[in-house]
């Protein structure tokens, strides 16, 4: 079976359009990605309402402070069954190591290396001296030597990370079919090309949510991977 690796951010304010959204599109995608905007907004019972569409659920909290807080944060949303969850790599071995030990075992712990709304000059600017690919290799070698499932980077990046972690599980956003604008993303890549360089997982939000007809849109990014 073809399985479909695009996850849809549903990123949208209101709970009602994002279920109507997903299950507009959801014989097209392979997945649902629920970050900060909806969580805060809509919490577990959104989350509930969502997983009776029966699509995985990829729960994007990005998780990041001291290891006791991120662990009960992580058994906090055991009961919501998540198939993947993300942790921010520049938390530290510790506090991913605490994250997976919290972990449901069907949920995949996935840690953020450099957020695709970075370059060169913002990393240069919290005073990171490597350039986003050293810096996303770095945090994927941490994030592999504390047990995670794998990590979040841009298509840039995943190629190499990939060679040196065979089996990893590699999440990537920023993904902009040929046409379309870049919005806040900066490094970026078409859903086909991340896929060839490795990527399980594509997350793709706006260029199927603010599209003219998102079912198109879902299809035809469908149609080249
Ligand atoms: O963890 C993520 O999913 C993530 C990491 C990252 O580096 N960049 C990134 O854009 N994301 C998420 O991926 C989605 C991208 O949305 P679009 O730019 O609308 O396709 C958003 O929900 C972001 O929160």
């Amino acid at each position: 079976m073809n399985h479909n690796p695009v996850f849809l951010a549903l990123d949208l304010p209101r709970l009602d359009s994002a279920e109507a959204l997903a299950r507009k599109v959801a014989g097209h995608i392979g997945g649902i990605k629920l970050g900060l905007e909806f969580f805060c907004a809509h919490g577990h019972h959104g989350v509930h309402e969502l997983h009776k569409l029966g699509l995985p659920i990829f729960l994007d909290l990005k998780l990041h402070d001291i290891p006791n807080t991120v662990a009960a944060a992580m058994q906090a949303i055991h009961v919501l069954e998540p198939a993947i969850v993300t942790v921010h790599a520049a938390g530290g071995r510790a506090m991913m190591e605490d994250a997976k030990a919290a972990a449901g075992e069907n949920t995949k712990v996935v840690a953020v290396t450099v957020l695709t709304s970075l370059d060169d000059d913002d990393l240069t600017a919290i005073g990171v001296k490597a350039d986003p690919a050293e810096q996303a290799l770095r945090l994927a070698d941490l994030a592999h030597s504390a047990g995670l499932d794998g990590i979040v980077c841009s298509g840039h990046e995943v190629g190499a990370i990939h060679k040196q972690w065979k089996d990893g599980y590699f999440v990537v956003p920023g993904l902009r079919p040929a046409e379309g604008g870049n919005g806040d993303q900066k490094r970026i890549v078409t859903p086909r090309q991340a896929r060839d360089a490795g990527a399980s997982v594509l997350v793709i939000g706006r260029p199927i949510s603010r599209a003219e007809d998102p079912l198109a849109a879902a299809k035809a990014i469908e149609a080249t991977l």
